[in-house]
């Protein structure tokens, strides 16, 4: 495992220093199988944290001993400075989750149910902006029952933020959500994150990550394999480009840190370069390769220059 320490804001109090989140070898297990197996990794606060990774690496299952809605089988875990296996209400309070497939009281309108909601929150943030910041303005008056999956995920997000959390916890927030829909809920995250919230949160889309996350946590069986910001990811593989082009029927390919000698070396012959591209791995060919699955990132170069 790489980096799982991010650097405080400078200025920060020795309060604000303390990570939001601290865990140290936690561990779950079912039977004698670990699906979460000795993570480490602060998440400081109010930085928008993102964990990638396959189905069933243990994303949820993590999520759930922060929440303290899933008792760990070791190590040390801290949340907003408690021990979330024991916190009371009042930490409770400080948290704001959105969970996989949670429903809402099928009967009420979406304005009821945010309404009902408010009162067991101390400073909840108004209906109507709430409404408003997941774009459900034209379904206020709908009954719950009645609303699209992705507009019910739509007013999960809005009851997890409703109490003004310090720090949220989002398992797949954008599931089920069309494309407007998710960049209106990227940009009330980054809301969340100007206000100083800190967010944790599991997605499957790189390109969300990629937009929202300071950092990025990439698991695989349980195991972190690599934390970074989201464009450094991966920086092995990254400073490798991959230049192609034809020649007849024989595709070349070179892979290389300097593509500009490469391509420089290539068009300084005599006639036209053919099919000539270069690429360098994208965030989901990095993904992929960390994760362990084939991936686009060619193994090895196919042909030499000439
Ligand atoms: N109550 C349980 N009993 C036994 N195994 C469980 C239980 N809950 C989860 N698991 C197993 O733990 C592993 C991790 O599951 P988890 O839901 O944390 O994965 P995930 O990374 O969130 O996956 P996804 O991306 O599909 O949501 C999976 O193999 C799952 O089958």
């Amino acid at each position: 495992m790489t980096t799982t320490q991010a650097a405080a804001r400078p200025g920060a109090t020795a309060a604000q220093t303390e990570p939001a989140v601290r865990m140290r070898g936690l561990v779950k297990r079912y039977g004698n199988r670990a699906v979460v197996d000795g993570l480490d990794l602060d998440v400081v606060r109010g930085e928008v944290f993102a964990l990638l990774g396959p189905n069933g690496a243990g994303k949820t299952t993590t999520i759930e001993m922060l929440e303290g809605v899933r008792e760990r089988d070791g190590g040390e875990l801290r949340v907003l400075g408690a021990d979330p296996a024991r916190a009371g209400r009042d930490w409770r309070a400080r948290i704001g989750v959105v969970s996989q497939g949670e429903g809402a009281a099928q009967e009420l309108s979406v304005r009821e149910v945010l309404d009902h909601f408010a009162g067991y929150h101390a400073t909840p943030r108004p209906t109507a902006e709430l409404i408003a910041a997941v774009g459900l303005e034209e379904k206020a008056g709908t009954r719950v029952g009645r609303l699209s999956g992705g507009q019910r995920r739509r007013l999960e997000v809005a009851l997890g933020v409703q109490g003004r959390p310090e720090l949220v916890f989002l398992d797949e927030p954008t599931t089920g959500m069309d494309p407007v829909a998710r960049r209106q809920f990227w940009e009330l995250v980054r809301g969340l994150r100007a206000d100083g919230t800190t967010v944790l949160l599991t997605t499957h889309y790189l390109d969300e990550a990629a937009q929202l996350a300071d950092r990025v946590g990439v698991v695989a069986e349980g195991r972190l394999v690599e934390v970074a910001p989201p464009d450094e990811l991966g920086a092995e593989l990254r400073r490798l480009a991959t230049v192609r082009w034809t020649e007849g029927a024989a595709v070349h390919e070179v892979r290389t840190e300097s593509p500009a000698a490469v391509l420089r070396d290539l068009l300084a012959g005599p006639g036209d370069v053919p099919g000539l591209t270069v690429n360098r791995p994208s965030l989901e060919d990095v993904y992929l390769s960390l994760v362990g699955s084939p991936s686009t990132v060619p193994a090895e170069p196919e042909g030499d220059l000439r």
